[in-house]
């Protein structure tokens, strides 16, 4: 025995299905969530592009950040975890702006 259970052979647990029903269920939600905030992102992308501003704005930015930490830190979700999903979104809601204006 190397102490490594074996891989679940057909059975799953019951405890466990319904857990990942649940996680399942979350996942869901996270795409349509995304896919409803890059249609607002690409809607102010054109607005941007059309008003000659830049993609990023490092202000909101900031205020976003500080919201969202002390979202994170009240719901019990890591805070630095929460920068770190923002920043990744944001970097790609700012590559489809430049695409947009043609940069
Ligand atoms: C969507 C915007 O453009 C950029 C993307 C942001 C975002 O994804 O939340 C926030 C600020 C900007 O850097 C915006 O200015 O509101």
């Amino acid at each position: 025995m190397s102490g490594v259970p074996a891989p679940l052979g057909g059975e799953v647990p019951a405890e466990l299905a319904g857990l990942r029903r649940s996680i399942d269920n979350i996942d869901s939600a996270l795409v349509h969530l995304m896919a409803e905030r890059f249609r607002a992102t690409q809607e102010v992308g054109v607005l941007k592009a059309t008003l000659g501003l830049p993609a990023s704005d490092p202000t909101r930015e900031r205020e976003q950040v500080a919201r969202l930490r002390a979202l994170a830190e009240d719901s019990g979700l890591d805070p630095v975890f929460a920068e770190k999903f923002f920043a990744f979104i944001v970097a790609e809601v700012i590559r489809h702006h430049d695409a947009i204006a043609g940069r």
